[in-house]
């Protein structure tokens, strides 16, 4: 919606008040409350947007508790899209952990005390025969331009919670990405969970059944990602917080048939690009130098660690052999090597140490080699993080880095807050200041042994998906390439702080992500063009220009009531 955009809306009287889309509570005009019947439904004063988003302020500082604030928020939303995200914009920084990570893990895992109003769409194993038509009742005569879907199995690092996470990503996609929320869908694929704690809950609200797994699941899933192809052809399906088995089977399986998106493998391994391509910017060092430790070979983990080796064979020239010994993955069985045989996940062939290496052959095979080991072994420049385990880089394996290593890249991402690997201060204070840090959640800035303060930055996916997706919807590709993915990270990490100052952050700050997100966007657009992926009748020089103009803003536009207009 842009300002002074003049919208026919079919919606009358209850209609348009309970339609969070075109509800504007005190703000429709007088002129509109008469068109649309609505002058005796509300008090006397038309407020400004302005106006509205002081009243929403003073009422969010009566809620203690982020959870309250986060459910506050929720209800928000249910009411009046402009304002919600106009509100939000206002605070960004502020409110960013509170509609999302870390507070929306609690939310979610509180989803069933917590309900009050159903979001976007809910499709259940046992409905399957109805699916096409549920899907339609919410789809039909909708311009939908991205779908944000979950089986909640594996959200952040709280595991399996049966239902949750889409609507919260949908939101940063709008607020961040600017897509018109018009426009997007959220989608809860519903399979079953095995949360004993809510399997036994009589409040909760998803399916009581074990999650379904093999075909059933596979069949089920296909269904779905049939009917976005049939429907919506264009649009970009977004997945999330999908388990382990099937984040990366799932992307592999649609990746030539739809613009799909994994957010935990692609998106965090795009925005972990760009904060190490900024940490070997400050180190003067170039990415294929580095010997990285990935500690948590998970979605995220393996999605990270694919992509540092490809934009290491990219932009380094290295070949992807050689590119794949920079990684030392460790899981919950220690370093991933050979005799641990059956014991590892397939899909991880590339990175796994042989045991005979020269660093490695002292522990033999049937020793776990621990991160400890590993660190000792192999004195890595890069530690990341993406276990859920928290506190395991404790203060030995830090400060052994730390001796072999004159600016250890330190990266604890997993979410929320209380599951980080490190406290990103005590990694602070255990090198001395030396550490380059970013982390999942936001934390206030650490002290430097000067006195300064050092900017933690917030290597969170959030600060880059919806750059990637818009660029994807603007430039209509049917696919969003790895190299287009690169060239978002390499467009965000050129924004970052450290480029300019390295005791800056590694990171663009969330109060700049909607502007940084253009950018990337653009970015990702352009590259599209240069592949022959764009599906657009105009231009790569219109990049830019059409980029500024698909952007929704949350102004109210003026309505006038026309039946057959829009609902
Ligand atoms: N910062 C971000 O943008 C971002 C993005 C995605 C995921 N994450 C976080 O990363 C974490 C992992 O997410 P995921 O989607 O990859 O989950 P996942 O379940 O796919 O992977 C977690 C991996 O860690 C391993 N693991 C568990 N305990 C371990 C231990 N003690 N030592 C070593 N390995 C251990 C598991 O076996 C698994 O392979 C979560 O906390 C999530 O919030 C952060
Ligand atoms: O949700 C987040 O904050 C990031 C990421 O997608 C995660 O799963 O942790
Ligand atoms: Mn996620």
């Amino acid at each position: 919606m842009n300002s002074n955009q003049t919208f026919r809306v079919a919606l009358r009287d209850e209609g348009i008040i309970t339609s969070p889309r075109w509800n504007k509570g005190t703000a429709f005009t007088d002129e509109e409350r008469r068109q649309f019947g609505i002058t005796g439904r509300l008090p006397f004063r038309v407020n400004s947007l302005e106006d509205q988003c002081a009243r929403v302020y003073d009422q969010l500082k009566t809620h203690e508790s982020d959870l309250r604030k986060n459910a506050f928020m929720q209800s928000l939303k249910a009411q009046n899209w402009v304002l919600y995200y106009a509100f939000l914009s206002k605070h960004l920084k502020e409110l960013m952990p509170i509609i999302y990570t870390p507070t929306e893990a609690d939310a979610i895992a509180q989803y069933s005390h917590l309900f009050r109003r159903s979001e976007g769409l809910f499709l259940t194993l046992p409905h399957q025969d109805s699916m096409e038509e549920d899907f339609l009742h919410h789809v039909k005569g909708r311009d939908i331009h991205l779908v944000v879907c979950s089986d909640a199995e594996a959200i952040l690092g709280i595991g399996d919670q049966g239902v949750g996470i889409s609507t919260a990503k949908a939101a940063v996609y709008t607020l961040i990405g600017g897509i018109d929320p018009a426009k997007t869908i959220s989608v809860t694929l519903d399979v079953g969970t095995n949360n004993e704690d809510l399997l036994k809950d009589p409040l909760y609200v998803g399916w009581p059944h074990e999650r379904v797994r093999g075909e059933v699941y596979d069949k089920f899933i296909d269904k779905f990602v049939q009917l976005v192809r049939k429907y919506l052809p264009h649009s970009l399906l977004h997945f999330e917080d999908f388990g382990v088995t099937n984040a990366q089977r799932i992307l592999e399986l649609y990746h030539d048939q739809h613009a799909v998106f994994n957010d935990d493998v692609q998106g965090t391994g795009a925005v972990t690009l760009a904060a190490l391509m900024t940490a070997v910017g400050v180190t003067k060092t170039r990415l294929a130098d580095q010997r990285i430790i990935v500690f948590g070979a998970g979605s995220a983990g393996l999605g990270i660690t694919r992509q540092l080796r490809d934009a290491m064979v990219k932009t380094d020239n290295v070949k992807r052999e050689d590119a794949n010994k920079r990684f030392w993955l460790i899981d919950r069985f220690g370093l991933l090597k050979q005799s641990l045989g059956d014991k590892l996940r397939k899909g991880l062939d590339d990175f796994v140490r042989a045991d005979d290496e020269e660093e490695l052959k002292a522990f033999g095979k049937e020793k776990e080699v621990t991160l400890l080991d590993v660190v000792k072994a192999v004195k890595p420049t890069v530690l990341i993080g993406c276990s859920t385990a928290p506190g395991t880089f404790t203060e030995e394996v830090i400060k052994e880095m730390a001796k072999h290593c004159e600016r250890p890249i330190i990266l604890p991402l997993s979410n929320p807050s209380r599951l980080v690997e490190v406290h990103p201060h005590k990694a602070n204070e255990w090198t001395n200041g030396k550490a380059l840090l970013a982390t999942g959640s936001p934390f206030p800035p650490a002290k430097m042994p000067n006195g300064k303060d050092y900017n933690i930055a917030e290597c969170n996916n959030a600060l880059i998906y919806p750059g990637l997706g818009f660029g994807a919807m603007l430039s209509q590709s049917r696919i969003l390439t790895d190299t287009m993915i690169i060239a978002g990270a390499r467009r965000l990490a050129a924004l970052a702080p450290a480029l300019k100052d390295p005791d800056e952050a590694l990171l663009p700050d969330f109060g700049d992500s909607p502007a940084v997100n253009l950018e990337v966007a653009v970015a990702v657009a352009e590259q599209a063009f240069d592949e022959g992926n764009a599906g657009v009748p105009w231009g790569k020089e219109e990049v830019r220009k059409r980029a500024e103009e698909m952007r929704w803003h949350p102004i109210y536009g003026t309505y006038v009531y026309d039946p057959h207009g829009e609902v």
